[in-house]
């Protein structure tokens, strides 16, 4: 703690016990998230030897509106002391009081059953070293096996667990001493993990001692935050194969521990090899960003990109290791709904209040409020306008003889829901039905599924030019472009090949050409025919990965010095520049 705060620790401690979130913030609390992504935020107790040291509480959380406020504190000009506070909506937020047992309960218990009825889950726990991610994934991991192996969840399952972890571009098997694995694609785009080892568990108890004995295979180095500090992503893949409906895919429940993310300050004594990991694990993080939201507003709009939101949606699922392998929860091209929580971890003590900041503000940029539109008026052929009656009509009407029932098949769904349920599970559902064959009821998710497959690209036919916009990578690479020097305008960023100093950034973003702003045509049009242009310097902001634009810092930069375009992108709320990748 630092000098500063010592002296005004009191003050701060009755500021933060006083502070009243403003009427208008408490409003604004951007809509609710999708129900397929929830994003929440755990903020840990201090620990004993923080308590000795003195520190005090600098987060709060306000669970009923799920809302977290930050509070640091400031020096003024004149040299007192102010409270600055910034408040961030999640869906879900957890106090240092709170039990693993209630993130859980909130956050995670609706991803088990989702991945038995042969759907995606995923449990993405993230935030600073040292804030918490191990501690919780561990206790959600061990509760989550103790649900799917207690017996009562419907129907015959065979359970099966790899777990790895992700190091730079390199995999590790955690259940075969660390063996190196290969993350590859095969001929049908499906991502495998070649060489890793797949344990069969029959009992809870099974399944918890290799998820254990997993994590103690975890890579780990020191760092100035946290001793044992986890440097690399743990991966741990739960497979649950349908032993009732043969060909139904199988159930997946990913539990996926990230590596720490640090903020400069904690950065200073790595080495350049520390320096190096660092940087990937934020790029990696900053990727997982941009797939998490994508994939959720694709989920949204129901794959159809009719709108403003869809027409946004970017999955760069291939640019990282990470998000490869994950390449079943971020795929557009798949036909598989998933489900995704991601559990912000932060400390809660006030020294720490900067980086806390950025890893909710992080966790905010991951929700994607449900728009506040009109539902899309009932069409006979789209199953996502159908109502719950409407929907039960359809069925009783189109499941063939026998009729499926339709109280066991949708008992409270809609028309979106049931196109979202997973194959095995929709089968096992239609199978209860007597006199129903596993013929008849595959025929009849198949038609169910024709159909819906059929709207969606008939309604993304429509507006071409939005329908491919949507950037899965595969086409955005694909792409025909002119050499990059052909196409430089004004607000364009290109690497160029000399530093603006020493150690800085070789970025900057193209104003205007040289010459510009000459008075006399002449010497106008014969100054801009010379390629040069002048350019404004791009530096390194404080949050990682993230990048400012100085106007202060300008120089005229010829086209021959300039080595690549980079793609970059602004983002509103946090008013940075961040990597597209
Ligand atoms: N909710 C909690 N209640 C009590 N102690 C906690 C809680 N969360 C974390 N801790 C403790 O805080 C310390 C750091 O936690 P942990 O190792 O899980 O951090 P981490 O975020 O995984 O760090 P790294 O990224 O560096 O691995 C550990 O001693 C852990 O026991």
């Amino acid at each position: 703690m630092d000098a500063f705060f010592q002296e005004n620790r009191d003050s701060y401690i009755n500021q933060v016990a006083a502070f009243k979130p403003s009427r208008d913030h408490s409003k604004d609390d951007g809509g609710e998230s999708g129900g397929d992504t929830l994003i929440a935020a755990r903020v840990r107790p201090l620990l004993p030897k923080e308590i000795e040291e003195n520190e005090v509480l600098g987060i709060r959380v306000r669970p009923e509106s799920g809302f977290a406020d930050v509070h640091e504190l400031r020096r003024k000009v004149n040299g007192q002391s102010a409270l600055s506070s910034s408040s961030f909506r999640l869906d879900k937020v957890y106090g240092p009081n709170q039990t693993s047992k209630d993130v859980y309960n909130g956050l995670v218990a609706p991803l088990v059953p989702w991945a038995w009825g042969g759907g995606i889950s995923t449990l993405f726990a993230y935030g600073q070293t040292g804030s918490g991610k191990t501690y919780s994934v561990s206790e959600l991991e061990r509760l989550a096996a103790a649900e799917l192996m207690r017996g009562n969840l419907e129907g015959n399952r065979d359970v099966y667990i790899c777990a790895f972890e992700l190091v730079g571009k390199e995999a590790f098997d955690l259940l075969n001493d660390r063996r190196k694995i290969v993350v590859m694609e095969d001929a049908f785009g499906e991502s495998q993990l070649v060489a890793a080892v797949e344990e069969k568990p029959t009992t809870a108890e099974e399944l918890i001692s290799h998820i254990e004995r997993s994590m103690s295979f975890r890579k780990s180095a020191p760092t100035s935050k946290n001793d044992s500090s986890s440097r690399s992503h743990a991966v741990c893949r739960i497979r649950i194969v349908n032993k009732d409906v043969v060909d139904a895919p199988d159930g997946l429940l990913f539990l996926v521990d990230l590596a720490g993310s640090e903020v400069d300050r904690d950065t200073k004594e790595h080495n350049k090899d520390r320096m190096k990991e660092t940087r990937d694990i934020n790029v990696s993080l900053s990727t997982l960003k941009d797939c998490i939201r994508g994939r959720a507003m694709w989920n949204m709009t129901d794959g159809v990109a009719t709108n403003k939101r869809a027409m946004n949606v970017h999955v760069p699922f291939r640019s990282s290791v990470l998000t490869k392998v994950l390449k079943h929860v971020f795929d557009l091209k798949g036909d598989r709904y998933c489900r995704t929580a991601v559990l912000a971890c932060v400390k809660a003590n006030a020294a720490d209040a900067g980086p806390s900041k950025n890893t909710l503000r992080y966790a905010e940029l991951l929700r994607v409020a449900v728009p506040k539109a009109k539902p899309a008026p009932y069409n006979i052929n789209i199953p996502s306008t159908w109502s719950h009656q409407s929907l039960t009509e359809w069925i009783e009407k189109n499941s063939g003889s026998p009729a499926v029932s339709s109280s066991i098949l949708a008992p409270t769904e809609n028309g979106v829901q049931l196109c979202k349920l997973p194959k095995g599970e929709f089968v096992s559902r239609c199978l209860k039905t007597p006199n129903i064959s596993p013929e008849h009821a595959r025929a009849f998710y198949d038609k169910l599924w024709r159909l819906h497959i059929d709207s969606r690209t008939a309604r993304s036919a429509a507006p071409s030019e939005v329908s491919s916009a949507i950037a899965s990578e595969d086409e955005a690479s694909q792409k025909p472009t002119a050499p990059f020097q052909e196409r430089l305008q004004t607000g364009m960023i290109v690497r160029v090949k000399r530093r603006w100093k020493a150690d800085s950034l070789q970025h900057a973003m193209i104003l205007c050409p040289e010459g510009a702003f000459e008075n006399d045509p002449e010497t106008r049009q014969e100054s801009m025919g010379k390629k040069r242009y002048i350019c404004a310097q791009i530096f390194g902001a404080v949050m990682a990965d993230a990048y400012n634009l100085s106007m202060e810092s300008k120089k005229v930069i010829a086209v021959e010095d300039m080595e690549a375009e980079v793609s970059m992108e602004w983002d509103a709320p946090t008013r940075y520049w961040f990597m597209t990748i």
